[in-house]
């Protein structure tokens, strides 16, 4: 058997670092060589030998994390949220120096909402209306979720694709937030429930009939082979990579 690939988590004291933690322990090919949570000292992942970081950490310093793997030659497998069309160009700029390293960046390691978010894509330009719907824990601290906002510009596109118009809607009169967070136009509704992990639905309509795609997480353990495949795969795949469906074949 070859050598287990050596890891380092950030954000390890965390809700999905502690899990990721737990899954990586678990597998034979792959060994745990640093956990990182804020405060610690983030060189420690390139002392240890980490040739894969995990990072599910914080919007607010996701970035920084992604710099230093690329500075470092260490590949990345980056869960956390809040990424925009410009986070992910300024990721493609650091790597163009970097030509060796991958970095994974999927807004939801759950293989049922990469699929949810596929069905969604499909289904968009048989409906005129689609609208998402996403449920979260209330210590989550994006809104709307990262997923959500991937899953509406995935309809959005396939609707442009399709030739389709603006989704039809005769609002005129609102209080503010009533029709959500526009999302390249299409409506994205954030709801943070006590108790819940992480769901989504998308909302389609049509003359005569509605299709509801839901996803539901109910524990965090449900991103765990996402997360373990990313590890495997990533140095395979050097430069950016968005979303787990290219590792699924999706
Ligand atoms: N892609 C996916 O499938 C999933 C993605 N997520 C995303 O992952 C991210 C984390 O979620 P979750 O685990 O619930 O959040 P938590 O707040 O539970 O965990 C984040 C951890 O990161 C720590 N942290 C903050 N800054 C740093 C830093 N600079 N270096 C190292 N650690 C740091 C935090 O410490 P402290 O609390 O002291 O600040 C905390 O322990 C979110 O963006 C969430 O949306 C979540 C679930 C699935
Ligand atoms: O914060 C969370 O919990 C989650 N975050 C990700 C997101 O923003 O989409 C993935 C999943 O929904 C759980």
């Amino acid at each position: 058997m070859s050598e287990p690939i050596r890891v380092g988590v950030l954000g390890a004291r965390g809700r999905m670092g502690q899990q990721a933690c737990r899954a990586v322990d678990a597998a034979d090919d792959l060994e745990l060589v640093a956990m990182v949570d804020a405060g610690d000292w983030l060189f420690s992942v390139a002392d240890a030998g980490s040739q894969v970081l995990v990072d599910f950490t914080h919007p607010d310093v996701v970035m920084d994390n992604i710099r230093f793997a690329i500075d470092q030659g260490i590949h990345a497998v980056v869960g956390t949220t809040g990424f925009t069309a410009e986070r992910l160009d300024t990721v493609r700029t650091w790597l163009a120096d970097a030509p060796q390293v991958g970095v994974l960046v999927a807004p939801n390691f759950g293989i049922g909402a990469v699929l949810s978010m596929r069905f969604a894509q499909l289904a968009a330009r048989f409906y005129d209306t689609a609208e998402v719907i996403e449920l979260h824990h209330p210590h989550k601290a994006d809104a709307p979720s990262g997923t959500a906002v991937r899953t509406a510009e995935l309809i959005a596109a396939a609707r442009r694709e399709a030739g389709m118009g603006a989704v039809p809607d005769a609002t005129t009169q609102a209080r503010d937030g009533a029709r959500g967070a526009d999302v390249d136009g299409v409506h994205v509704h954030a709801l943070r429930v006590a108790g819940m992990v992480a769901h989504q639905e998308v909302v389609l309509g049509a003359e005569g009939e509605t299709l509801t795609i839901r996803h539901d997480s109910l524990d965090r353990v449900s991103f765990m082979p996402g997360v373990l495949l990313g590890v495997r795969e990533i140095a395979r795949r050097p430069g950016l990579t968005v979303g787990l469906e290219a590792l699924l074949d999706l």
